[in-house]
């Protein structure tokens, strides 16, 4: 199939060269072999088209479902959604795969070996510059942030493929033995697959999230089936394409473009055994109580930054807290949405530089952008609710962004901060609204004195998420104090301390909840994608003089 897509990108360029300039052909010739797209080519007269992949080959559906571009409205892409009666084959795909998985310990185990061949190979292909680059624009067009922060994302992905090469998935399966009572016994602990299992994955990464999940399930020798948010799929579509021509057998994964509503079906017919969501609280909690707890959550997150009583480094703690609130326009789950600063810093001129730094950032380069899933209005209307909390303030920002054709359905709002007064915040009638995840560019700030980190404390006590976390301060008794009393899954401390940029090498999501997954490292594949089984083995022999002993 590569063969044929080059050949047909050949011949694409051989037709455009009778016609076009040489810049233009150079495009088609740097496509890599793979891809059935150009990131700069889509556009609402050229269209791209995503498939679905379902029990070994790419299929269309009844119906296209249209993603307008987020910069200027244009409609852009066509996305082959599969409708509710037509679930049938994904149904039937994941009822193939039995409970025990395509491989364990004791089934398959050169599979463990062909995953970290195909591991070896993806990273590869994805560490020559002309594929990163090839997904670092494809992950603008649809989920626009800075090149920077596109390239951070492939690179992390191609880091963490590079970690699973060679022997590294086989040893995520490591078993343990122990000696038993008697000659011919010991117990074996196994990390056993879930066998079919789902994923489903939001727009913010496109490639991070959805990749490191699929292939964490695959290397646990579970069957996945992949759902990523449409407005984005178009990226995993094109890496699952590379992932074909790097091995990955036709049969193991599905992929499946639809709406919450049919994909929230497919997972009540298919019964999947486990199911990865990664997304807001508001579908995960659905999602739990639909699939009786068989699932795993990456939720919402309200990240909190408590700057300790040591004043120091404040021009990189400005820049620290600017990219943490504002890269990707603040639509990332770890983004820090609450900054609670203690009084010292009030004269470093602090809040001053976090202001100048958002106003470098501009919609010609994405270091500021569209919103996907919170329009100007609602971010102005939330802003505009804080405001009536006796004491609150603008800060900086607060004004829709200016000049640009971002569509109305998408938010565009400047860099924005809030100062809400901390024992305001703490008003029955005020915390639930001050902590409310505004999936944009929005940070609240506040300031606490020496006498009020109880209050710091108890109004991250009565968060509901506890996902990322940074305690800035080199005192140690300060972060003792801090870590030794809050929950956050992710917690950076110390003076150069943030809340997101977690690579593939820190353990990533929430703590505090029993349901709570976590992505990259290989405790996380561990813990989500496989579960703990013991085999005692008793193989004897039954010792000579053993007599019947009386009933017991
Ligand atoms: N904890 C993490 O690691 C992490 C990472 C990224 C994003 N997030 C969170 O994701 C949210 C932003 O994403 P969003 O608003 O697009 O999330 P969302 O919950 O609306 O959508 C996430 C995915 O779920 C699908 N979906 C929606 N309803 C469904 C249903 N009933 N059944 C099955 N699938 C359904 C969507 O199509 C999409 O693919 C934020 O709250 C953010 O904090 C968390």
């Amino acid at each position: 199939m590569s063969r044929l897509l080059s050949r047909r990108h050949l011949a694409s360029a051989a037709a455009v060269s009778r016609s076009a300039p040489l810049a233009c052909v150079s495009r088609w010739l740097h496509t890599p072999s793979f891809a059935t797209v150009s990131p700069q080519e889509i556009s609402g007269s050229n269209p791209a088209e995503v498939h679905n992949f379902v029990q070994g080959s790419w299929t269309a559906s009844a119906n296209w479902n249209w993603i307008v571009d987020p910069l200027n409205g244009e409609k852009f892409i066509k996305i082959a959604e599969v409708q509710g009666t037509e679930i049938k084959p994904f149904v039937e795909s994941l009822s193939k795969c039995p409970k025990h998985g395509l491989h364990n310990p004791l089934k398959a185990p050169e599979r463990y070996l062909m995953y970290g061949d195909i591991s070896a190979k993806a990273a590869h292909m994805l560490g020559q510059p002309a594929i990163s680059d090839f997904f670092a624009k494809l992950i603008q067009r649809v989920s626009p942030k800075s090149y920077q922060q596109a390239l951070a994302e492939v690179q992390v992905s191609q880091k963490f493929l590079e970690n699973f090469c060679g022997d590294q998935v086989r040893f995520l399966a490591r078993s343990f033995a122990v000696p038993g009572n008697h000659l011919g016994q010991r117990s074996n602990g196994y990390r056993w697959p879930y066998g079919p299992v789902a994923i489903i994955t939001p727009f913010n990464f496109p490639l991070e999230i959805p990749l490191l999940q699929v292939m964490g399930a695959l290397y646990m020798g579970n069957k996945p089936v992949l759902k990523v948010d449409s407005k984005v799929s178009i990226v995993m579509e094109q890496m699952l394409r590379l992932l074909h021509e790097c091995g990955l057998p036709a049969e193991d994964m599905d992929f499946i473009n639809s709406d919450g509503v049919t994909m929230n079906k497919l997972l009540l017919e298919a019964n999947p055994k486990m199911t990865l969501f990664t997304g807001s609280s508001r579908v995960a909690e659905k999602l739990a109580a639909d699939l009786k707890g068989r699932i795993k959550l990456e939720d919402a997150g309200f990240d909190w930054k408590i700057l300790g009583p040591d004043v120091q480094e404040v021009d990189y703690i400005a820049w620290v807290c600017d990219q943490d609130a504002y890269a990707c326009s603040g639509q990332k789950c770890s983004a820090q949405s609450v900054l609670f600063m203690h009084k010292n810093w009030s004269s470093s001129g602090l809040l001053d530089k976090m202001k100048k730094l958002s106003e470098r950032r501009k919609l010609e380069d994405l270091t500021i952008g569209p919103v996907l899933t919170v329009t100007t209005e609602a971010m102005t209307e939330h802003m505009n609710s804080l405001l009536k909390i006796p004491g609150s303030k603008v800060l900086f920002g607060g004004e829709p962004l200016e000049n640009h054709s971002i569509p109305k359905i998408y938010g565009a709002l400047k860099p924005t901060a809030v100062f809400v007064p901390l024992e305001e915040i703490l008003k029955s009638g005020n915390f639930e609204l001050v902590t409310k995840e505004i999936f944009g560019p929005f940070q609240v700030v506040t300031e606490y004195s020496e006498d009020q980190l109880e209050l710091v404390l108890e109004a991250c006590e009565r968060m509901n998420a506890h996902l990322t976390a940074a305690v800035v301060s080199n005192d140690p008794l300060f972060l003792q104090d801090v870590l030794g009393r809050s929950v956050n899954g992710t917690t950076y401390a110390g003076i150069r301390a943030r809340t997101t940029g977690a690579p593939q090498n820190h353990w990533f999501g929430p703590a505090g909840d029993p349901r709570g997954a976590g992505i990259g490292t290989p405790e996380a594949i561990k813990l989500v994608w496989s579960c703990h089984r013991e085999i005692i083995y008793d193989i004897g022999p039954v010792p000579k003089n053993w007599a019947l002993p009386s009933a017991t």
